[in-house]
């Protein structure tokens, strides 16, 4: 059987109805949940490969060797005078959802599914066909920055483009260990050319020095944390509404060090430990402390456990009331009811950078996951902002623009670095 594309199209407008329905549903049941909800399309099959299955890596090792500390509990890269005198930026408050009874538990699980949600290839070639009709269809609505390419950069003679970039599964490929998540050494060579063309960040969900470890790039600038701790330039930030502290780092250039959730770091010590406690007899669950917040990864959980787990994190995050859950790529994160997310982040570096009229620039922004659709969101607020979503699968986004893979992202890059030379 072979579908036309008018049939295609007409189950993917069936499924945005039933995702807005469900997350209708979701906020009239749980008013804030829906600050937090997305969902996907999951086109499943008896036989589904996993839009995450293990890539093999491509990287080089690692050494640690950074202008950034690697323990998240020193500050070696401050001096010390620049540390105590500032006073901690009030953030306001903001509730996600993380109640555990068994209606969030499916919920968040759902949720997490729809983020990895699997290739729907299926037993024929018909139903190859189908798939790839329902992708090109997406495909209009979210088309290719690499085919794209002259829109992306129209304005740009003109203009500054600044480049924000997420880590996991957009520089690196999404694997099984999130020990092992390196990027190639290409990449990296790509990432810095484009450093040298542009003012880069990378905005990632780890803590901060880890995500320097994985890049290794000291001209970059690095917002960790999900963007809760920042490391930026010194230049432009005076006038900014929220200061940040002003620092060094070891190669002794300025910085603005700026962590808005910095009064939340004992509670965050002591909900990782409640949760490696109480996940321990999970086989395959893993915590992982990313100094702001912490990630409990499913990826290499049973699905029969998933649940299970989910109702230990659910039990721990009661004891957390100003802690709130938040789901990414088979993973669950714990993090601070603060309103600050990657999309602030985006407007913090902007602005650090000097651009306080947002039509002077062109934001452009790469990423895969639930977390930055806030910097989506924000980047399309901007005259000329790009937002581009890594993914080759369709999910729901607010992103202008899409790219299959890691590797198509190093091909978008070059290709930036090649048109500003
Ligand atoms: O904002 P990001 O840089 O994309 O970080 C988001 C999370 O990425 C990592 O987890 C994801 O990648 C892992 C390695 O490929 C994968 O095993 C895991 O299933 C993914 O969720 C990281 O480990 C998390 O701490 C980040 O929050």
């Amino acid at each position: 059987m072979v579908l036309k594309v008018s049939e295609v199209s007409g189950s993917l407008d069936r499924y945005h109805e039933e995702f807005e329905g469900a997350e209708g549903f979701l906020r009239a049941s749980f008013p804030s949940f829906g600050e937090t909800f997305v969902g996907g399309m999951a086109l499943r099959s008896k036989r589904s490969v996993s839009a995450d299955s293990p890539t093999s890596s491509c990287g080089s090792s690692l050494s640690v060797a950074s202008v950034i500390s690697t323990s998240p509990s020193k500050s070696s890269v401050l001096s010390a005078s620049s540390v105590c005198s500032m006073p901690i930026p009030v953030v306001p408050q903001k509730k996600y959802s993380a109640h555990a009874d068994k209606g969030n538990i499916h919920t968040w699980i759902d949720a997490m599914r729809a983020q990895s949600p699997p290739h729907y290839h299926g037993d024929t070639v018909e139903a190859f066909d189908i798939e790839t009709t329902i992708y090109n269809s997406w495909l209009e609505k979210h088309p290719s920055a690499l085919s794209s390419f002259d829109k992306v950069i129209k304005h740009a003679v003109k203009k500054q483009i600044v480049v924000f970039l997420d880590y996991d599964g957009t520089l690196s490929p999404i694997v099984e260990d999130p020990e092992r998540a390196f990027m190639s050494a290409e990449m990296r060579s790509t990432v810095k050319d484009v450093a040298s063309c542009f003012p880069t960040a990378v905005i990632s969900g780890r803590s901060r020095p880890k995500v320097y470890d994985f890049v290794q790039l000291s001209e970059l600038y690095y917002a960790g944390s999900h963007g809760m701790d920042i490391m930026g330039p010194a230049n432009g930030s005076d006038g900014f509404r929220v200061k940040g502290i002003k620092a060094r780092d070891k190669k002794g250039n300025d910085v603005v060090l700026f962590q808005p959730a910095i009064e939340y770091l004992p509670l965050i010590n002591k909900v990782t430990t409640a949760l490696l406690e109480s996940t321990k007899a999970i086989k395959g669950s893993k915590v992982e402390n990313n100094k702001y917040c912490v990630s409990v990864h499913f990826r290499r959980v049973k699905e029969e456990l998933w649940e299970a787990l989910a109702e230990r994190v659910g039990n721990v995050m009661k004891d957390f009331p100003t802690l709130s859950l938040t789901h990414g790529r088979k993973v669950l994160e714990v993090r601070p009811s603060i309103a600050w997310d990657k999309g602030k982040a985006v407007e913090f570096l902007l602005k650090s950078l000097g651009f306080k009229d947002t039509s002077d620039v062109i934001p452009i922004y790469l990423g895969d996951d639930k977390t930055d659709e806030d910097a989506f969101k924000m980047v399309n607020t901007t005259k000329y902002g790009c937002s581009i979503l890594v993914s080759s699968v369709v999910k729901p986004t607010e992103a202008k623009f899409s790219l299959r893979d890691p590797l198509e992202v190093m091909e978008f890059l070059r290709r930036l670095v090649d048109w500003k030379k």
